[in-house]
């Protein structure tokens, strides 16, 4: 009997492809599957309308005080807080999630366009070819390394929608502005150097992920994205308004994050908890799915330059705090990350003392 021919690599990406998957039927591929129902999250309103609440445009005021308290708090408790009056109007934060949507809805041959086979990691995907997970989480994404200029695979880039291009240059320059804003503001809320979360005091590597999340009939057993924290010093990350779905752990029990119009959700990731010594957490968090919308968010990453060594900062060592982490180079940490977005553990558990 005539053996099949071997998938090509664009044919191989796209049965790993969970927006093509659900094409073919609500039935969810066993391998997607959890063994067990998940443990629910709880709903925390309160929480978003308060204490992790941060009005951006106190935080640079003359009584500034009691909103970096807040801040300082939020970060050492959770890792997160949601931000507003933070500048980007409302009406370009809707534009992006339509334009990111858009995409998504492309055909998959133009889609494809944007996985160049030499590049794994950058362009339009799914995690589980790069790291083979034996459950992968429901989740296609678009990842492009917008700086510095040397990083970028413009060969990744949408040409569709028209106003991808624009769109994301346009958001990485307000984000940049505003990464500067809130990184001062963590800094002076540590009464630390101003300039001790950004590289040089100069804008360091920025990537951002475009994520889609179909939606899927075994919401109890399928997660969008699976218990992780970030491989960053900060996140920012705009939900669509519509679909919930981000929830975030503290003390062995799940919260969800309330959307809030207009603003943006940002957790502290892995780099910022080493630097601050763990005084501020990187946040735990995880994708939940369900089976009436599919879901897209804009995630941006600001992560340390590539020869950096990263470690705590020494006034945040104390003999009140001894110090929790080693220094390591950034090349080991994503050495470490790729093993354990396999197992699902916690890459800076390798680097304590
Ligand atoms: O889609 C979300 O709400 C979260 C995405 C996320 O955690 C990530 O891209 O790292
Ligand atoms: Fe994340």
């Amino acid at each position: 009997m005539a053996e099949d021919p071997p998938l090509s690599k664009q044919e191989l990406l796209a049965s790993k492809l969970a927006q093509e998957i659900a094409k073919k039927g609500d039935e969810i591929p066993e391998k997607y599957l959890s063994k067990d129902c998940f443990p629910e999250a709880i709903e925390a309103p309160d929480l978003w309308k308060h204490d992790l609440l941060i009005d951006c445009s106190l935080l640079t005021s003359s009584s500034a005080a009691p909103e970096l308290a807040k801040l300082r708090s939020a970060l050492s408790q959770w890792g997160c807080f949601q931000v507003i009056n933070h500048g980007i109007e409302s009406s370009f934060l809707e534009e992006l999630i339509q334009v990111s949507k858009q995409f998504f809805e492309l055909p998959l041959e133009e889609k494809l366009k944007c996985s160049a086979p030499d590049e794994k990691v950058q362009g339009y995907g799914s995690d589980s070819v790069l790291f083979g997970t034996r459950t992968p989480n429901w989740n296609d994404r678009l990842f492009l390394s917008l700086h510095p200029m040397e990083k970028l695979k413009l060969q990744c880039w949408p040409q569709k929608p028209e106003k991808f291009r624009e769109m994301i240059d346009e958001y990485s320059k307000k984000l940049t502005a505003l990464n500067k804003v809130i990184c001062e503001a963590m800094a002076t809320s540590l009464e630390y150097k101003e300039d001790c979360f950004l590289t040089k005091g100069k804008q360091g590597p920025a990537i951002a992920r475009f994520n889609y999340y179909p939606r899927c009939s075994c919401p109890e057993r399928v997660l969008g994205s699976k218990p992780h924290s970030d491989g960053t010093t900060i996140t920012y990350l705009l939900p669509e308004k519509e679909v919930e779905g981000l929830q975030i752990l503290k003390d062995d029990q799940w919260y969800k994050v309330s959307v809030i119009p207009g603003a943006l959700f940002i957790n502290f990731g892995d780099f910022g908890e080493v630097k601050t010594n763990g005084v501020f957490k990187s946040a735990v968090h995880r994708v939940a799915t369900n089976s009436v919308k599919d879901r897209i968010s804009v995630a941006m990453f600001f992560i340390p330059d590539d020869h950096e060594e990263v470690g705590p900062l020494s006034g945040l060592i104390s003999a009140h705090q001894p110090q929790v982490y080693n220094k390591f180079n950034i090349s080991d940490y994503w050495r470490v990350f790729r093993e354990s977005f396999k197992l699902g553990s916690r890459p800076l558990d390798a680097f304590q003392v």
